[in-house]
């Protein structure tokens, strides 16, 4: 049988909510096998980081490396990255072999605020992979770093979207579950329009996971084959419904529920 294949190039969270678990298991929803290249450990649960050990960049790329030669990927996903050594040797790697369909989740801090990246490696990011992105997700808080512009509105979105996208990046999708009015809307730009994908929010403190598996769902739908545009549409879609069942387990924020096609669709 002929499956598409994705690769999720990010940090493990030992609490299953968000990193390669997220992504796997979304990888795993949209029957896509999915492979993984760990680029750190992180002690985690729904209240917050509580250590994080990262793995040497050579080792990160030597996974990469084993699994384009012998199984190849149709769509590769980056999260956690965590220092500038590992951002430079996959972007090294994307140049090279070069990795199709690059979805870069520019992920900096954790919802509960810990810091998921250090601080010189922002350049890294900015100036090594962002270029060879085919689309970068940033949250609010990312997007503000990136651009270097405030952001409160739909339409200072759609202005850090611009920036973004003249650091290289072909696509860009700027989320908005940080929004205080409109929060899930998302805004996308395709390098000529910036689109606003809107759907309702979700009244849910579970939230964990959501960026992961939204970079991750993309990269999914690249691997199935859809054109960009639906790729991003598909995965919100597949995001929103995860929010509607999200999972209130721990004592802080739950995940998202990967699982809600197997329960029934709200
Ligand atoms: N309460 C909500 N209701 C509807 N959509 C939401 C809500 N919260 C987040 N989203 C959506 O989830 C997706 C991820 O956006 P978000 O801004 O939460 O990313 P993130 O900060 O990278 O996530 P995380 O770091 O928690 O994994 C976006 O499509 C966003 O609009
Ligand atoms: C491992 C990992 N990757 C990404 C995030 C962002 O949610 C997180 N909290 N943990």
């Amino acid at each position: 049988m002929s499956i598409p294949r994705a690769l999720t190039i990010a940090g493990s969270d030992s609490g299953g909510g968000a990193g390669i678990q997220a992504d796997l298991r979304t990888f795993a929803f949209h029957c896509v096998h999915g492979m993984s290249a760990l680029t750190c450990v992180t002690a985690q649960n729904t209240l917050g980081v509580q250590g994080v050990v990262p793995l040497e960049a050579d080792f990160v790329a030597l996974q990469i490396e084993s699994v384009l030669g012998d199984i190849g990927v149709d769509s590769v996903k980056t999260g956690m990255l965590f220092d500038a050594p590992i951002i430079r040797r996959v972007a090294q790697l994307a140049a090279q072999l070069p990795l199709p369909n690059l979805v870069v989740d520019p992920v900096m801090v954790s919802r509960t605020g810990a810091r998921l990246l250090a601080d010189e490696a922002v350049a890294a990011l900015r100036d090594s992979l962002l270029p060879l992105a085919t689309i970068v997700t940033p949250n609010l808080h990312e997007a503000r770093i990136l651009s270097g512009l405030t952001i409160e509105t739909i339409e200072d979105m759609a202005a850090a979207a611009q920036r973004i996208a003249a650091l290289g990046a072909r696509y860009v999708l700027v989320k908005g579950g940080a929004l205080g009015v409109g929060r899930g809307s998302d805004v996308f730009y395709d390098g000529k329009q910036t689109v606003v994908l809107a759907t309702e929010t979700v009244d849910t403190p579970h939230t964990h996971g959501t960026g992961c598996t939204l970079a991750a769902a993309i990269a999914a739908q690249l691997a199935l084959g859809e054109p960009l545009p639906t790729a991003v549409r598909l995965a919100k879609n597949y995001v929103t419904r995860a929010l509607h069942h999200s999972l209130a387990i721990g004592g802080g924020q739950g995940p998202v529920g990967h699982f809600w096609p197997l329960i029934g669709a709200k």
